[in-house]
C-alpha cells in the first residue's frame, strides 16, 4: 500500500452530512401519510440497528425503501435539505477537499442520486463516489435499487475498496460498522471514528482514533489549513453549577467540556487547571496568582456572574488570560430581592412567619411600617444601585445615593456628597458596591454609629465589605431594627457544607445563601452571554466587554490569517512585530492595537501563507506573553 500518497475514504451519512439521508427522505416522502410518525420511527430504528452491524444491509435497505414510499421528485427536496446539513467541520475545511480531490473517495451504502450533488460542491469527483443507485418505475416512484452493486451487500465497502486497488496509505473516516470493516479486512492503515454527529459505542472501541470533527483528523495528520487548532482540544472546566445552557453552547462549539457542581479550593484548582484552556466560575472560586501559575494552557476565564473580585485580574493579564463576565444579566434579580427584603424587614415578616410555624399568633402593628415616604440610601450607584433607585422610587421611597464615582441621578434620586451624609438621612441603607479589596470592612462600627436609630440595613454586594461583629452588635443593641444579608465573608463551598455565622438566630435578620442573582432568568441570561464572549475571543480575538483586556471589537476574518500577539506593554513592540513581517515579505491587510497599563494587544491580519519561521520569530520577540494564529 505504500508509495507515500494518502487516500481518504469518507463515509456519507452522519459523516459528510449530519444526518442519515434516508431518515430525511422519509420526512419528505411521507408528508401527509397517515402512518407518517410510525413509519419514520421504524425507518430510524432500522438505520440504527444496521449501523451497529446488527442487521443485514440488504434487508435493512429493502425494509426502509418499502416504508419510504418515495418518488423521484422527493429527491430534489432531499438534496436541498442535505446541502444545509453538511457537517460543520466539513464546511470549515473545504480547502482540504479541493487540495486532495484526486484522492478523496466517498464510499457509502447510501445512494449516488443524492450523494453526488452534495459532495460535488466540495470538489469531490463524481467518479470517486461509490454508492448505490435507485431504480424507478414509469411514474418516477422509487421501486428498488441496483442489486448487482456490492454496496447493497454486507462487506460491500470492503469489496469496493479491493476493486479500487488504491496505491499509498488509506485512511477511513466514518461513523458506522461498515467503515470499520475496511480496516478489519486489512485495506486501510487507520480507521477514524467520526463522532461529530453520532457516537456509536461499539465503534469507538474499535477505532484507531476517535475524531470528534474533521479538524481533529487534519490536525493529527498535520494537514490543517482552515482552522488553527481543533476545538475538541480546547478543554473547558465549568464550576459552581453554571446553567446547563452554557454547557450546551460550549459543547455545541466543539469544546471538550468538564462540569463540576461546586467550587474548588486553591489546591484543588491548582491541580485541575493544568490542562484547562477555558475556566468558568461564579462568585466563589478564587482564581489566585498561585492558581494561575499552574494554568499553562489557560486562554480565558468566564465569570458567570457580575463580580470579578474573586479573580486576580492583574495576574491574569500578566499571563495573557482574558477575563469576561456578565455585567447586566442578574442585575434585575438582585434588585427584586432587595425590594422584597426591604418590605419584609419593615413588617418583621420573617420573624412573624417563624412564630406562626411555632404556633404563636402575634397580631400587632408595633414596629411595622409602610415603605412609602421612607428614605432609602443606596451605597454604590452602579447598575444594581441605579436600577434599585428607579424601582424604589416607583414604590414611594425617597432615594439618596452615594458613589465614589460621578453618577447620573435617575428620576428624583438625590446625590449625597459623602457616605456620612447618606447614613444620616436614610431609614434604610443598602450596599451595592463592588468587591474591590479597598472595600474590605468599609462598613463597620463607625458607619453603624452614624446611621439613624432603628434603621434597616441590607448587604447584597460582597461579604467582606461589612464588619460582621459590628453588625451583630448593632442588631443586638436594637440600633439596627432589621437586616438582610445575602453575602458573607466565608461562604460554604457547596450546598452540602454547613453555614457558620455569628448572625444566625439574630432577630429580624434575613439570611439568604448568596441568591441575589439566583433566578432562572438570570442564570439563563448569563449562560447565553458569557460563552459567546469567550467563543468570540477564541474565534476572532475580539475582547469586547473583557474586564481586564484592552477592548477591541474586530471585523470578521476574510481571506486572511490573523496573528494575535499579547505582550508586556513596552515601547517598540509593534515596530518589532512589523519588522518580522517585513523581513519575511508579508503584507499586512489590517492591524489593530490597544494597550492598557500592563499589556499590549495587537491583531495583525495578513494576506498570504507564512512559513513556520515567522511564527517562531514573532513568538521570540522579547516581552511576548502569548501568541496565536487564526486561519
Ligand atoms: N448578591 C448577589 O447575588 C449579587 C451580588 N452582586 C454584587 O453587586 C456588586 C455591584 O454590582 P453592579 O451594580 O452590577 O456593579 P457596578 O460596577 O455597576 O457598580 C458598583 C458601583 O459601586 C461603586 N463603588 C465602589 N466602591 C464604592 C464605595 N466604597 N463607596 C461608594 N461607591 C462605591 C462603583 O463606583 C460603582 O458605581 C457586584 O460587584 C457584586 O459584587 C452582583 C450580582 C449578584
Ligand atoms: O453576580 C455576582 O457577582 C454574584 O454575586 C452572584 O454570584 P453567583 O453567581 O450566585 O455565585
Amino acid at each position: 500500500m505504500r508509495n507515500g500518497k494518502k487516500n481518504f475514504i469518507i463515509d456519507f451519512d452522519s459523516t459528510f452530512t449530519q444526518v442519515e439521508a434516508l431518515d430525511v427522505l422519509a420526512e419528505i416522502s411521507l408528508e401527509g401519510h397517515p402512518e407518517r410518525k410510525d413509519r419514520i420511527k421504524k425507518i430510524k430504528d432500522i438505520t440504527d440497528v444496521g449501523m451497529n452491524g446488527e442487521l443485514n444491509l440488504r434487508e435493512s435497505l429493502d425494509q426502509r425503501l418499502a416504508l419510504l414510499d418515495a418518488h423521484k421528485k422527493d429527491l430534489e427536496s432531499l438534496v436541498e435539505r442535505l446541502k444545509k446539513q453538511v457537517s460543520k467541520s466539513f464546511k470549515r475545511n473545504k480547502e482540504f477537499f479541493n487540495e486532495h480531490a484526486d484522492r478523496i473517495f466517498i464510499i457509502s451504502n447510501g445512494f449516488k442520486d443524492f450523494i453526488v450533488p452534495i459532495v460535488s460542491e466540495y470538489h469531490v469527483k463524481p467518479e470517486n463516489v461509490f454508492a448505490n443507485s435507485f431504480e424507478f418505475d414509469e411514474s418516477g416512484k422509487i421501486v428498488g435499487y441496483d442489486r448487482d452493486n456490492a454496496l447493497s451487500l454486507n462487506n460491500g465497502k470492503v469489496e469496493q475498496l479491493r476493486k479500487l486497488n488504491l496505491q499509498g496509505d488509506v485512511y477511513v473516516i466514518g461513523d458506522g460498522y461498515t467503515d470499520y470493516e475496511i480496516k478489519v479486512a486489512g485495506l486501510a492503515n487507520k480507521f477514524y471514528a467520526f463522532t461529530e454527529n453520532v457516537e456509536r459505542e461499539n465503534i469507538l472501541e474499535k477505532a484507531d482514533h476517535v475524531t470528534p470533527s474533521l479538524d481533529e483528523f487534519l490536525y493529527i495528520n498535520k494537514m490543517n489549513t482552515a482552522i488553527s487548532y481543533p476545538k475538541n482540544r480546547i478543554n473547558v472546566l465549568l464550576l459552581e453549577n453554571v446553567h446547563p445552557r452554557a454547557i450546551e453552547q460550549m459543547k455545541h462549539e466543539g469544546y471538550n467540556v468538564e462540569v463540576y457542581p461546586a467550587g474548588l479550593d486553591e489546591d484543588e484548582l491548582c491541580e485541575k487547571i493544568k490542562n484547562v484552556s477555558v475556566l468558568g466560575i461564579r462568585s466563589k472560586t478564587q482564581v489566585t496568582a498561585r492558581v494561575l501559575e499552574s494554568a499553562n494552557r489557560l486562554i480565558a476565564v468566564g465569570a458567570f456572574c457580575i463580580g470579578t473580585n474573586q479573580i486576580d485580574l492583574e495576574a491574569c493579564l500578566k499571563k495573557g488570560v482574558a477575563v469576561f463576565n456578565a455585567p447586566f444579566s442578574n442585575t434585575r434579580s438582585v434588585v427584586e430581592l432587595a425590594i422584597a427584603e426591604i418590605i419584609a424587614l419593615m413588617r418583621k415578616l420573617f420573624d412573624r412567619s417563624t412564630f406562626m410555624h411555632q404556633g404563636k399568633w402575634d397580631k400587632s402593628a408595633k414596629g411595622s411600617f409602610e415603605i412609602r415616604g421612607k428614605s432609602l440610601g443606596i451605597i454604590g450607584y452602579g447598575n444594581i444601585g441605579a436600577q434599585l433607585s428607579v424601582l424604589a422610587e416607583s414604590l414611594g421611597l425617597i432615594v439618596y445615593y452615594y458613589d465614589v464615582e460621578e453618577k447620573l441621578a435617575l428620576g428624583n434620586a438625590r446625590k449625597c456628597h459623602s457616605l456620612q451624609e447618606l447614613l444620616s438621612v436614610s431609614d434604610i441603607v443598602t450596599l451595592h458596591v463592588d468587591g474591590r479589596p479597598e472595600n474590605k470592612n468599609m462598613f463597620g462600627e463607625e458607619q453603624f454609629n452614624i446611621m439613624r436609630d432603628k434603621a434597616i440595613f441590607l448587604n447584597l454586594s460582597r461579604g467582606h465589605v461589612v464588619d460582621i461583629a459590628a453588625l451583630k452588635a448593632n442588631i443586638e443593641s436594637g440600633k439596627i431594627a432589621g437586616a438582610a444579608i445575602d453575602v458573607f465573608p466565608q461562604e460554604p463551598k457547596s450546598n452540602n457544607e454547613e453555614f457558620i455565622s455569628e448572625l444566625r438566630t439574630l432577630p429580624n435578620t434575613i439570611l439568604s445563601p448568596h441568591i441575589g442573582g439566583s433566578t432562572i432568568e438570570a442564570q439563563e441570561n448569563i449562560a447565553n452571554f458569557v460563552p459567546n464572549k469567550i467563543m468570540d475571543y477564541i474565534n476572532t480575538g475580539s475582547t469586547s466587554n473583557s474586564v481586564n483586556f484592552p477592548n477591541l471589537q474586530l471585523p470578521t476574518l476574510e481571506n486572511a490569517h490573523r496573528l494575535i500577539h499579547i505582550h508586556e506593554n513596552m515601547p517598540g513592540i509593534l515596530a518589532r512585530i512589523n519588522k518580522v513581517l517585513a523581513d519575511h515579505d508579508i503584507n499586512i491587510v489590517g492591524q489593530y492595537l490597544k494597550t492598557n497599563e500592563v499589556i499590549g494587544y495587537v491583531i495583525t491580519d495578513i494576506d498570504k501563507e507564512y512559513d513556520k519561521e515567522v511564527i517562531k520569530a514573532l513568538r521570540n520577540i522579547e516581552h511576548t506573553i502569548k501568541f496565536r494564529v487564526l486561519y
